[in-house]
């Protein structure tokens, strides 16, 4: 089985590669030969001309063998955040090491959620990467695990490299992990076959992940992996799922074409990109089945259909948009605080306007504010 087209990877302008934990540490010691082998496949995309942003995970897993920690230090978010700093420094050090024999440069930058979702931090984030890129450094991406807490934090590099590869103008993510890419059911299971091409991260995709890691040393499995999808094929990125085990994996996935690609979805603006791949909705409004297919057909959602309205939020935060059985339909920046919302629940525009004592406004959610499921 073959992805569609491997050289999208090796033609795209600028690539994010992201190395899951499993690939670089081994029993507690990082696999140093392979790590050389994988520097010298950047060297070639560079070569290329591939602008290269690396995104590794290793961190936890080289801290907790030098600290002593139990099951990997991940036992408490507290043991994570000191085997997060002491194996960073080992990790940077590795990158230097791995890429300086090729005359380039490591440059590590660590992020929280907070610096890719926050749209102002973003367009910081997305600065630094460029100048490093242009600078000719290899950007080494990891998150900030020694300071991000529970609610603060993506816990799997997945997510985090697509984001990045936004932040950055990537055209392409690469995640090398240990297994050959989406099958379609566990790997564990007799029968399951590598899906090869994916053309949207659809409910029976996502039905195909287990959730969890098997190396133990990760923390998404492919559930993450899926999600990190969804966010690149919204922004117009593919994204390739590759077995990364072996040595040079990026020169043996060009060869073999081996691996899933998830196919970018088109006309995905920047901005309904970042909405649709936003990590927590501060709130959900529930519609009544009219407003569903409204929705479906691209309006805007209005107070007539609004059933119910869970959580409390601000004008202009992200809120999820329910159907009647609960079911997913997208979600948006809302116009309304969540008690003016269940203000004007149900109410035709002349009524909304008699209790909230000013004219309101278009929509609830806005069609252009908003990223259906
Ligand atoms: N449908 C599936 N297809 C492929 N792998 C799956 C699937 N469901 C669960 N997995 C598991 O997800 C694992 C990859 O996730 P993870 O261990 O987090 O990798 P990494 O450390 O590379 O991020 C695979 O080794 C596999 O056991
Ligand atoms: N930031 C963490 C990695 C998070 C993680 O486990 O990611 P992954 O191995 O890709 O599932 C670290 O450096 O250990």
């Amino acid at each position: 089985m073959t992805i569609a087209d491997p050289s999208q990877l090796a033609s795209a302008r600028r690539l994010v590669v992201k190395v899951g934990s499993a690939l670089l540490v081994e029993r507690g010691s990082p696999r140093v030969e392979w790590l050389a082998s994988l520097a010298a496949d950047i060297a070639m995309l560079r070569a290329k001309g591939v602008e290269v942003i690396v995104v590794s995970s290793g961190a936890i897993a080289l801290g907790a063998a030098r600290l002593g920690l139990a099951k990997g230090g991940r036992g408490s978010l507290a043991d994570a955040q000191a085997a997060a700093s002491v194996g960073q420094v080992d990790l940077a050090r590795l990158w230097c090491d791995a890429l300086a024999p090729h005359g380039l440069t490591a440059a590590q930058m660590l992020v929280t959620i907070g610096d890719l979702e926050d749209r102002r931090r973003y367009l910081n984030a997305a600065a630094t990467l460029a100048r490093l890129v242009e600078a000719g450094a290899i950007p080494v991406v990891n998150e900030n695990d020694s300071v991000a807490t529970e609610e603060i934090r993506f816990g799997d590099n997945d997510r985090l490299a697509a984001r990045v590869a936004q932040a950055a103008g990537a055209e392409a993510v690469l995640l090398l992990s240990d297994v050959d890419g989406l099958y379609d059911r566990s790997p564990k299971e007799p029968g399951a076959a590598l899906v090869p091409r994916v053309e949207g991260v659809t409910p029976e995709i996502v039905a195909m992940a287990d959730g969890g890691s098997s190396s133990g040393l990760g923390s998404g499995g492919m559930l993450a992996k899926l999600q990190a999808a969804r966010i690149a094929e919204r922004a117009g990125i593919a994204l390739v799922i590759a077995n990364g085990t072996a040595s040079s994996p990026v020169a043996a996935l060009l060869a073999s074409g081996t691996g899933t690609l998830f196919v970018p979805q088109a006309d995905a603006s920047a901005r309904k990109a970042w909405l649709g791949g936003r990590l927590a909705p501060s709130g959900v409004i529930t519609v009544d089945a009219g407003c569903v297919e409204a929705l479906g057909k691209g309006a805007s959602l209005l107070a007539p259909g609004m059933t119910a309205v869970d959580g409390d939020f601000a004008r202009g935060d992200l809120v999820a948009m329910h159907g009647p059985k609960g079911e997913r339909l997208g979600q948006g920046l809302v116009e309304y605080t969540a008690a003016e919302c269940r203000a004007i629940l149900g109410l035709k525009q002349e009524a909304q306007a008699e209790r909230l004592g000013y004219a309101p406004r278009a929509a609830v959610i806005h069609r252009d504010h908003m990223v259906r499921e």
